[in-house]
């Protein structure tokens, strides 16, 4: 079948824009917010971490399915992402790791996909009007034009709700007993960020969006990770509170995505909403102090608002964006707190930024030896 032929789906937006497109995965309509990353690898990371929950992601990159889907790369226990939207779909995968296609996986978790999409097009319209709702359906046939479009302005998306309780996990405890511990909280966290504390050897306990800061002050934390997550964070008011005793406790704090947006609204500061977002895997971002650029993994939608940051209470822009200048990293004067807007454990994107998580745990680690000090007693004293 020619492709024209085969283009029975759209992705439809609400500005009236129409891309047809080649169903793949779930046969099934999705209602979400488009969006696109430039990330040139990794879709299954992109599809399982849960921030893109609730959006229908354009990939520019456009070949997508090449090396099939298989269970390491999972960032979470399911696939998030609203729709996916692709150029070219490769259902024949070559990968020894591979387990399944990336449309069978797609389908058995009820999500749409369409191919043959002019993902340039519709790359370059978003990066001019912005992100916006829209819909994906396998199939156009039954409903006009006008029709698709009037549904597409009436599309659910996740910035309507506070949707991070729909993709937090369960309580969880890792890593040996005698060793520094970290308290999580999930509002959506991916594997690598609990892989890439676990390999410092830490305890982690992973708690749910929406504890308490009782709760976790009780558990005796050494440090204290805020995870990403999905939706507007000024709608994420469970955890505000939360963040604003943590983080103001003394003990090691580090933010990351949602996390640092968090971290920013409970000091006071506002958050706003990006254009078209952050989401690629080579975003640079300078470091302030050391003028040194990280390329970075990035998926955000909002972003903290720099003239808000309060810094008569400390409060210091670490890092931004090279490109559009925007805040990338908080830190404070005298309190041990380290926030990044982007995604220092990669996945998908690069690991440039892995020394962050050793500049955290190094805090964690001081703090742990000052609790678990004992006197040094020397031979022959006091006997
Ligand atoms: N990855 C994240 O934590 C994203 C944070 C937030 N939902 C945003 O889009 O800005």
């Amino acid at each position: 079948m020619s492709i024209q032929r085969s283009r029975i789906g759209a992705l439809v937006l609400e500005d009236g824009r129409i891309f047809p497109g080649t169903p793949f995965g779930a046969r099934r309509p999705a209602e979400g917010e488009a969006v696109f990353t430039t990330v040139m690898t990794g879709y299954q990371e992109v599809v399982t971490d849960p921030s893109f929950y609730g959006q229908l992601v354009c990939m520019t990159y456009p070949l997508i399915g090449n090396y099939g889907v298989c269970d390491e790369d999972e960032q979470s226990r399911r696939p998030w992402a609203a729709g996916l939207i692709v150029r070219e779909y490769c259902d024949r995968p070559s990968h020894w790791k591979a387990r399944e296609t990336l449309a069978s996986y797609l389908e058995r978790w009820g999500i749409p996909g369409l191919a043959h999409v002019d993902t340039r097009a519709l790359t370059r319209h978003l990066r001019t009007h912005g992100t916006m709702r829209a819909i994906l359906v396998p199939d156009r046939t039954g409903l006009t034009d006008a029709e698709l479009v009037a549904w597409a302005q009436r599309a659910w998306t996740p910035d309507r709700e506070d949707v991070v309780p729909a993709v937090r996990g369960e309580p969880a405890t890792f890593g040996p007993a005698d060793a520094p511990h970290i308290v999580l909280i999930d509002c959506g966290v991916k594997r690598n960020i609990i892989a890439s504390l676990l390999r410092r050897a830490v305890r982690l306990t992973v708690l749910p969006y929406g504890v308490d800061a009782a709760t976790v002050l009780a558990l005796e934390p050494d440090g204290i990770v805020v995870s990403p997550g999905p939706g507007d964070p000024t709608r994420a008011t469970d955890a505000i509170e939360t963040v604003r005793v943590l983080a103001t406790s003394g003990i090691p704090f580090f933010g990351i995505c949602l996390g640092h947006q968090l971290l920013a609204l409970a000091a006071g500061a506002r958050t706003i909403k990006l254009t078209f977002g952050h989401r690629g895997g080579n975003h640079p971002v300078k470091e302030i102090p050391t003028g040194r650029v990280r390329i970075t993994s990035q998926n955000h939608g909002y972003c903290v608002a720099h003239d808000s940051i309060p810094e008569q209470d400390g409060w210091q822009v670490w890092m931004i964006n090279v490109n559009d200048g925007t805040v990338e990293g908080l830190r404070h004067r005298s309190l041990p707190v380290l926030t990044v807007q982007f995604h220092p454990e990669g996945s998908p994107g690069p690991q440039d930024s892995q020394d962050l998580f050793d500049a955290f745990v190094e805090l964690v680690q001081q703090r742990w030896r000052a609790r678990t000090a004992r006197p040094i007693v020397l031979a022959g004293e006091g006997a």
